[in-house]
């Protein structure tokens, strides 16, 4: 198991480039099981996740080109449809095998994800909803098993939550149903919107995405196609965070500020300069004193959960008391104690951290446990006195591309070490 070791006390300044987004890359590469015809996808991330999806598609009898650094061509047709333990416990969206595959084939077995370390993460809105197409559905030897007959029926679908996956899963399944599907409380993340242009572009009929009400015309068969998977609003919001924290100044490039509004205001509020252009944002803390700022998390175009941990430390070491309330799931607060034993003053009450004064951070040896958990410690330390070494950073692998070199490129001192 690799680790870093980083050396902190030194402002990160420069420019980065964003990679293509990790949950937008995941239901894009698995929805090109609904085709036959040949798909290019560009800006495609290397990481961990991306690298698991193309193995599921290898096993279902696609064949995966790699054409340049982030450009893969996708052929063939889907043979088999299962989706196996071995790889769905190493990536959660695995899932979203599910919907592509029963809408294809009729047939597919995808082994349960299970809980993770941020929570439960139930998929009960996924089959239920796939069962409201007329799927038939059962829980066995730990797969979830459906089997269609003939085709999936297009139906009206209230979904109880806001599941963004969830919506992935139906919109992608409703694309070869009989007629008409309409989703209600669907998620308007724009990973989503990224997802329904990517299946326009195969000749899919959709409107409403953006909105929670998305309407899908079932069509016969969707084609082939070319398509550039959207920015990462993630990793640009981890790194406006990291100049941020640091007192530095960083230009993200190529990434898209219209996606980042409820992040952006709240680094304005934190004391941060921020300027933003088409695909570029910069942030400059230098000579700015940083403000604590309360956030809560909730679906988009809320604050995202996904830079809840991130935002816990700018709060743990501005002046002042900042509240972080986590309302997307239950567990994700797992970078607290590590964060304490840096020398952060965080106090968990339910599902709020309350962030006081402390007295800076000093390097520690610290343990990753999800993928934003581990973004969050990785800054920590590079804003601590003295060495930090994260642990089990193959958290970081699976959603952030070459972060060591970026990082480096920023002037920060990481290292990778192996066990
Ligand atoms: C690959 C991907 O895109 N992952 C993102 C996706 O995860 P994911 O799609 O798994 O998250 P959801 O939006 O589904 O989860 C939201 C909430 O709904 C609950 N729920 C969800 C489905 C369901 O069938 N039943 C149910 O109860 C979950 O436990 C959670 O409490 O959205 C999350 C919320 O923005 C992000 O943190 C993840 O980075
Ligand atoms: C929670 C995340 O990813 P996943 O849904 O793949 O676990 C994330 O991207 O922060």
């Amino acid at each position: 198991m690799h680790k870093f070791k980083i050396e902190g006390g030194k402002a990160l300044i420069g420019d980065v480039v964003i990679s293509g987004a990790k949950n937008a890359a995941l239901p894009i590469i698995l929805a090109t099981i609904l085709t036959d015809e040949p798909v290019v996808l560009h800006n495609v991330p290397n990481l961990r996740d991306v690298k698991t999806s193309f193995k599921l598609l290898e096993i279902s009898g696609k064949t995966v080109k790699q054409l340049d650094e982030s450009s893969y061509e996708i052929t063939g047709t889907v043979t088999n449809s299962q989706a196996p333990y071995e790889l769905v416990k190493t990536m959660r969206a695995s899932i979203l095998t599910l919907g592509p595959l029963a809408a294809k084939t009729g047939t597919a077995d995808v082994s349960l994800p299970g809980g993770c370390a941020i929570g439960a993460r139930p998929v009960n809105l996924h089959i239920h909803g796939l069962e409201q197409m007329g799927a038939n559905v059962e829980i066995e030897s730990g797969y979830i098993k459906a089997r269609v007959n003939n085709r999936l029926v297009g139906t009206h679908i209230y979904m109880d939550m806001v599941s963004v996956t969830g919506t992935e899963n139906l919109v992608s399944a409703a694309t070869l149903a009989y007629g008409e599907t309409r989703l209600q409380n669907a998620a308007r993340e724009p990973e989503v919107v990224d997802l329904v242009n990517f299946l326009k572009t195969l000749g899919a009929d959709i409107s409403g995405e953006g909105t929670n009400d998305i309407t899908v015309r079932g069509v016969d068969k969707l084609h082939g196609g070319e398509y550039t998977v959207q920015p990462d609003r993630i990793e640009t919001g981890t790194f406006l965070v990291a100049a941020a924290v640091s007192g530095g100044c960083i230009t993200c490039h190529k990434t898209d500020p219209k996606n980042m509004t409820a992040v952006i205001s709240k680094l304005e509020e934190a004391g941060a300069l921020v300027e933003c252009g088409d695909d570029y944002i910069k942030l400059d803390m230098r000579n700015r004193e940083l403000k604590p700022v309360n956030i809560t998390t909730a679906p988009y175009p809320a604050f995202p959960t996904d830079m809840q941990a991130q935002f816990t430390l700018l709060n743990a070491i501005a002046k002042g008391t900042g509240v972080v309330t986590e309302t997307i799931f239950e567990n994700r607060f797992m970078h607290v104690p590590e964060l304490n034993r840096m020398g952060a003053n965080i106090e968990l009450q339910g599902n709020s951290a309350i962030c006081r004064d402390c007295n800076g951070l000093s390097g520690a040896q610290v343990m990753a446990t999800d993928l934003r958990a581990s973004a969050s410690l990785v800054i920590a330390g590079f804003i601590a006195k003295g060495t930090t070494i994260v642990d089990r950073i193959y958290h970081m692998d699976r959603g952030y591309e070459k972060i060591e070199e970026k990082f480096r490129a920023l002037g920060g001192c990481i290292e990778r070490i192996p066990e």
